[in-house]
């Protein structure tokens, strides 16, 4: 039995985690904690915790799992370089503790990033437009900006050149954010879950890849993939791509 204690547990992911915990056999759920409870002692005893509340200290909560000792499933977006050296910091110390930072646990989000990083290297265009409820907190989504920074690795390491862009006259915003030099536009519409889309042009033809999460059951299995594997994967590692 691994026991898991899940933070930001009344959220929309905490709740979906913690049901997905309780229904499976080889788990058990140690802890639902929320904002304002008592983390060290919501830690006790657990072995993994899935962290899923929003930006906001997410950095000083996955440092505090690592001290204790846990390992750290973590679907939180919306990381900085300070937080992620903050976590560095920690894991110095505890070298034997896994922290994983998962943008998406959804297998098909997974295949996505793959499939257009490979893509790109072959189309003279790309953007990457993500659609999401309007609750979300940060903007372009962590799994646009895994997705774009995989686009931009490719087509470095391919010699393509930066998709063309003759635009010198725009509104602040018009051609969405800059990642990594590819263009990542932001939808927020009541209604939506979580959605992404590829476009890739080229003389005469489009390949759109797009993935659609409709339901948050979608990101149980890669959140319990990695709880499963964490303990034998130490050190900080970004995407579930790295498990699969
Ligand atoms: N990696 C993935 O596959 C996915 C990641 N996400 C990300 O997960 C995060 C949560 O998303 P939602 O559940 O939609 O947000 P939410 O706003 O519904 O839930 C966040 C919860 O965390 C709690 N919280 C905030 N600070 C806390 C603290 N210090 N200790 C304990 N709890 C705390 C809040 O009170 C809230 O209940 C977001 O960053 C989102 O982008 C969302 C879906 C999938
Ligand atoms: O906030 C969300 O809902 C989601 N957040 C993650 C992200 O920022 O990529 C994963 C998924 O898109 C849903």
């Amino acid at each position: 039995m691994i026991s898991v204690a899940v933070i930001g547990a009344a959220g929309r992911m905490g709740k979906t985690t913690c049901d997905a915990v309780e229904a499976a056999a080889d788990l058990t759920l140690s802890a639902r904690i929320g904002s304002g409870d008592d983390l060290l002692a919501g830690l006790k005893g657990a072995q993994v915790a899935v962290v899923m509340t929003g930006p906001e200290g997410v950095d000083d909560i996955v440092a505090t799992c690592v001290e204790q000792g846990v390992h750290a499933v973590v679907g939180t977006t919306g990381w900085t370089e300070a937080g992620l050296a903050k976590v560095q910091a920690a894991l110095a110390s505890k070298p034997e503790v896994g922290v994983l930072l998962a943008p998406n646990f959804a297998l098909g989000a997974v295949l996505l990033m793959r499939f257009a990083a490979e893509a790109a290297k072959h189309f003279e265009s790309v953007e990457v437009v993500e659609l999401h409820h309007p609750n979300k907190a940060d903007a372009p989504s962590g799994t646009a900006r895994h997705t774009a920074q995989q686009i931009a690795a490719a087509r470095r390491e391919a010699g393509v050149a930066p998709s063309p862009d003759a635009t010198t006259a725009a509104l602040d915003g018009a051609r969405g954010a800059d990642v990594d030099g590819v263009r990542v536009h932001s939808v927020r519409l009541r209604g939506l879950v979580a959605h992404e889309e590829v476009l890739l042009g080229g003389p005469g033809e489009q390949l759109t890849i797009r993935h659609d999460s409709f339901d948050r059951i979608s990101f149980m299995p890669g959140v319990l993939l990695a709880v499963r594997q964490i303990a034998g994967r130490p050190g900080l590692v970004q995407g579930l791509e790295h498990y699969l």
